[in-house]
């Protein structure tokens, strides 16, 4: 338990414009639904750097959209700060494109995409992550922080249906945004109850 006494889950993905953000989303409503979500320290960060500065896809925005959950929410109550590990941005603004292709659908969110940092791995207990790629990038980072305490797990690790990969729907279709959508309903509900 941290020193706010909050619990805390970090939900991690390659870029964290399309996977991790969705499962921020979707378990902070839960937890709000709940009553139990000023229990908790939620956010979402990205193993890469290719996407840092950039708002969620507006294909994983548009199913949150469709399902009820309040992306643009959670965002902005959850995610106290953002930041990258490097200075190659500083003072930039969101990309263009994304931010344009945001206003065509219609939907705002504060949500930007930043990098898993060495102190995620000290002040996160849960770092709950998407497939094996990330999980074998978070254990090979972890492994080089002194105090680290977060446990790193696939998210879909408490899928009741036991699939335990939630694929990268990046080069994919509204049907895939769906199934991350489905998965992590299914395990972020399983997680919380667990905790
Ligand atoms: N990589 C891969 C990959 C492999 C299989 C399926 C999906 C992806 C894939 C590709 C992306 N961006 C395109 C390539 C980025 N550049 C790669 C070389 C370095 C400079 C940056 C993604 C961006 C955001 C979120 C998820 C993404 N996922």
């Amino acid at each position: 338990m941290a020193a706010t006494g909050k619990k805390s889950v970090l939900f991690v993905c390659l870029g964290n414009i399309c996977r991790s953000p969705i499962a921020e989303a979707v378990f902070s409503k839960m937890a709000t639904d709940s009553g139990v979500v000023d229990k908790w320290r939620i956010d979402s960060a990205a193993t890469s750097n290719y996407e840092i500065g950039n708002p969620p896809d507006h294909r994983g925005q548009a199913c949150m959209k469709r399902h009820g959950v309040p992306m643009q929410h959670v965002a902005r109550k959850w995610v106290i700060d953002s930041g990258a590990t490097s200075d190659w941005n500083i003072g930039s603004s969101p990309d263009a494109r994304g931010l344009a292709c945001l206003r065509k659908h219609g939907v705002e969110t504060s949500h930007r995409a930043r990098q898993v940092t060495n102190d995620d791995f000290m002040s996160f207990e849960y770092i709950l992550c998407m497939d094996d790629s990330n999980l074998s990038e978070l254990n090979r980072r972890s492994n080089l922080v002194k105090n680290n305490s977060a446990k790193v797990e696939l998210l879909g690790s408490y899928d009741p249906q036991n699939q335990r990969i939630i694929k990268d729907p990046y080069y994919g279709s509204d049907e895939d945004f769906e199934k991350v959508y489905e998965q992590c309903a299914r395990c972020c509900k399983a997680f919380l109850e667990k905790n």
